[in-house]
């Protein structure tokens, strides 16, 4: 077998599309969504991230504002910031973008953010809304997965889900969205015993470990759907997964890219929970 490619960044210009439309919307009611990325330092791989934020949420007719701070700021001046940006109207969402210098701690200043400007979802009440099923804002990688599989028309009601990575970012989400979709979630993670074991049952293996070229078609039940979370930069310039990708496509029967894959959703998320933000006020 050779697996289809899921195209990322077609579904993701699919679902930018409809955040357009819904943008215009809210511009003939007087409101321009705005989108503030609070960038810490000079990483390379952060500042690509951010620059792409900002070139979409533009793209859409946002107002995007990245502010970038050196990798010498004091935890309080971080929070004396994200304080000025819950008052500022003009900002539906807040992002920080991780990861932060080691002597800012990071569950404090994320839990700084209003909850209702978290377009990341890590805030603890918009972490309590997504296990409790209820609206708030969903972590954007794991969202834009859920997009892939119903663009896709992969089904998810049933089906055993095997997670390998536990993060708070990607991993925990990712297993309750597909929980909250009726899947039956296994999650695995470094100290699991015998992974392949696990990964073989998967009619969905969702693979967020940051190690790269992990899992091969040794891990692989014949026609499973394998989604690649990761993402790294070869010694020649060149990205890749935690899945290798030649390997995994002769026994998948739908697989991500990387790049092309779940990255270019993470973003088109991200649109997507800055504009319902807005709407929300609007609501409100
Ligand atoms: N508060 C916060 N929220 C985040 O959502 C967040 C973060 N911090 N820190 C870092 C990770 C990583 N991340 C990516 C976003 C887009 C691509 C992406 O667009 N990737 C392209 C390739 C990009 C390239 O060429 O380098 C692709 O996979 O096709 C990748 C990774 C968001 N993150």
């Amino acid at each position: 077998m050779t697996a289809k490619i899921i195209d990322g960044k077609q579904i993701a210009e699919q679902v930018i599309s409809k955040v357009e439309e819904r943008v215009k919307l809210l511009k003939g009611q007087g409101i321009t969504p705005g989108l503030t990325v609070i960038l810490v330092g000079d990483d390379p791989a952060s500042q690509t991230y951010v620059a792409s934020k900002e070139r979409t949420s533009q793209r859409l007719g946002m107002k995007s504002e990245v502010i970038i701070k050196p990798v010498t700021i004091s935890e309080k001046e971080l929070l004396t910031l994200i304080h000025q940006l819950n008052e500022d109207t003009t900002v539906d969402g807040v992002l920080l973008q991780l990861p932060l210098p080691k002597h800012i701690d990071e569950n404090n200043v994320l839990q700084a953010i209003l909850p209702e400007k978290d377009v990341d979802g890590f805030h603890p009440v918009n972490v309590g809304k997504l296990m409790l099923n209820q609206e708030g804002f969903v972590p954007c990688t794991p969202y834009g997965i859920i997009q892939l599989l119903d663009y896709s028309s992969i089904s998810i009601e049933g089906k055993h889900a095997v997670i390998v990575g536990r993060s708070n970012i990607v991993g925990k989400p990712m297993g309750q969205l597909l929980l909250n979709r009726h899947a039956t979630v296994t999650y695995t993670h470094s100290r699991t015993q015998n992974l392949e074991k696990f990964t073989k049952q998967a009619d969905l293996l969702i693979v967020a470990t940051g190690q790269p070229q992990m899992i091969t078609k040794n891990h692989i039940k014949p026609g499973a759907t394998v989604i690649d979370v990761g993402i790294h930069r070869n010694s020649d310039g060149r990205l890749s997964g935690d899945v290798d990708f030649a390997s995994a496509s002769e026994v998948a029967g739908f697989i991500t890219p990387v790049p092309g894959g779940v990255g270019p959703m993470t973003i088109a998320m991200l649109m997507e929970n800055t504009c319902l933000s807005a709407e929300r006020k609007l609501s409100k």
